[in-house]
């Protein structure tokens, strides 16, 4: 008899914080934890180190074929501008296709797993025993995503940043594949007004109320 799995979905737009609350969930759980949006930025990555154009589909394809959920590395993959190649190479129904299969085979590992993403509830885990849509403003994002970057050494426009967010956030939510919106049975977590361990506390409620039922 196959070992039922249980399944944590988080979604939400860039700098949400939905990573940080995966991240926190699967440790406190004991589940695995995969950030899909890092299978996306490889595939990006693969092509801008290949010189090629991100619109080349056959090229992005193949890299998706090649990523290995095992080496994803996310220090090299977490820069800026390898998020806005990702969401231009995810628009393309192939790469989603390779790289959902590989996801969902990953989430089916015992005792289960956390993802998040932008179709985790949609369309990676569609029956997911709990559902997040984790959001906040576009201002709080980019301030976040800003003091990251700074927070790193790194130099970073406040205004850049937004229009960026805002950028991506248009084109993730307006593509005809996969679309990030919440699953109709998404829990909605707004952030905006949260610090990392109110929204951890509020995340674990909603599991914890799941589990109470189950049990
Ligand atoms: N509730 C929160 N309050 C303040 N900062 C947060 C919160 N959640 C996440 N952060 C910070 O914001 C940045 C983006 O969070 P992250 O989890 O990487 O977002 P996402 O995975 O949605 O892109 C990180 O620097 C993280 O530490
Ligand atoms: N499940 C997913 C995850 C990411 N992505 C795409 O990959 C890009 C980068 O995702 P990410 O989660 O690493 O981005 P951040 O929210 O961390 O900035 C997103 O803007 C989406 O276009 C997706 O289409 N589907």
């Amino acid at each position: 008899m196959r070992e039922r799995v249980f399944t944590i979905a988080i979604d939400g737009p860039a700098a949400s914080g939905k990573g940080t609350l995966a991240r926190k969930l699967a440790a406190h759980y004991g589940l695995h934890h995969l950030d899909t949006g890092l299978t996306y930025r490889a595939v990006a990555r693969a092509l801008l180190d290949a010189g090629l154009p991100l619109d080349n589909e056959a090229a992005a394809e193949q890299a998706a074929r090649g990523v290995d959920l095992g080496t994803l590395d996310r220090e090299t993959l977490s820069a800026h501008g390898v998020g806005e190649a990702a969401s231009k190479i995810a628009v393309m129904s192939a790469v989603r296709r390779t790289l959902v299969e590989k996801q969902r085979a990953f989430a089916k590992t015992p005792p289960g797993a956390v993802l998040d993403g932008r179709d985790i509830g949609t369309v990676v885990c569609p029956d997911a025993d709990v559902k997040l849509y984790v959001t906040a403003s576009a201002a709080v994002r980019a301030e976040r995503r800003w003091r990251e970057i700074l927070g790193q050494g790194g130099e970073a426009d406040y205004e850049t940043i937004l229009a960026d967010v805002e950028r991506r956030d248009a084109r993730d939510m307006a593509r005809a594949d996969s679309p990030l919106k919440p699953a109709g049975d998404a829990h909605l977590l707004d952030t905006s007004e949260m610090d990392i361990e109110t929204a951890f506390r509020a995340a674990r409620a909603i599991v914890d109320k799941v589990l109470a039922a189950r049990n």
